[in-house]
């Protein structure tokens, strides 16, 4: 089953600042496809398209069997409740202000009619929900009621993780999830990122110029350069004869 489809997306930014050049893209439910490619690409701006963050000059976004016409902001709204994002930075996506318990629930808090419930209950429910999400998280529990200055930069990213994976999305787009934590940091967070997809059953969307930690996390592999995909992949043809020379040369960090 298609997840989302992207066909021929243009992007312009002024200047002539071609960020987009013509990029389709299909993912499966449960496939975790990976975008590489170095700086300026493109990367970022395909996943805003796909967030409705930026609206394309051209081509299509389909979502399960819904054709989202990005100018339309109605269609925009249905398709984020299916498509949820973790960003790079993990501190900027969390408010300083609010409790792990409020961050963590925000996007259930939405969706919950937790307010139906008497004011005990509720309150039970809502911790109950929150302590099971920052055990998925492998945060202890001492730590719900803390704030996000008070964790380390993994776990302030693993309340993201499954904060964002807490109402199911059918996507998950991640972009350069692991790029501001340490090596060691970054190597358990793929573990844990691959773990949570095989119990959420969500597609990735994984975006990083990391072409070790795409190979680590997706079944297919996209290239791009300059606004376009130079290559497409699946693993296994990962370090085959006729890669595109581009991601051949993206590919020598597996040799050093
Ligand atoms: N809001 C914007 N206004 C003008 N130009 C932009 C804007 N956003 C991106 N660009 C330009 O579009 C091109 C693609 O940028 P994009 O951020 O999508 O690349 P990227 O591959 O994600 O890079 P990085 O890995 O550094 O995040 C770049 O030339 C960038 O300078």
């Amino acid at each position: 089953m298609i997840i989302l489809e992207a066909e021929n997306l243009f992007k312009g930014y002024n200047k002539g600042v071609q960020a987009l050049n013509g990029v389709s893209l299909k993912i499966e439910k449960g496939e975790a496809v990976g975008i590489a490619g170095e700086s300026g690409s493109g990367k970022s701006t395909l996943a805003k398209c796909l967030l409705g963050l930026e609206i394309p000059d051209k081509g299509s976004i389909r979502l399960g069997n819904h054709t989202f016409h990005p100018k339309d902001k109605k269609s925009i709204q249905r398709s984020r409740s299916s498509i949820q994002t973790v960003m790079q930075n993990p501190t900027a996506s969390l408010n300083p202000k609010l409790r792990i318990i409020d961050s963590l629930m925000e996007p259930l808090d939405i969706r919950e009619k937790w307010t139906l419930l008497p004011g005990r209950e509720r309150r039970k429910t809502r911790e109950r929900k929150a302590l099971e999400l920052l055990s998925l998280a492998g945060i202890p529990d001492s730590h719900l009621y803390k704030y996000p200055h008070e964790l380390s930069g993994g776990q302030k990213q693993r309340v993201n993780i499954v904060r964002a994976l807490s109402t199911e999305p059918a996507l998950l787009i991640l972009d350069e999830p692991t790029s501001s934590l340490d090596a060691s940091t970054q190597a358990r967070m793929l573990n844990d990122l691959k773990d949570l997809q095989e119990q959420f059953g969500t597609s990735y969307l994984f975006i990083s110029h990391d072409l070790a930690a795409v190979h680590f996390m997706c079944s297919r592999t996209m290239i791009m350069k300059d606004g376009e995909v130079v290559d497409a992949y699946e693993r296994q043809d990962t370090f085959a004869e006729n890669r595109h020379p581009y991601t051949k040369s993206l590919l020598e960090v597996f040799e050093k």
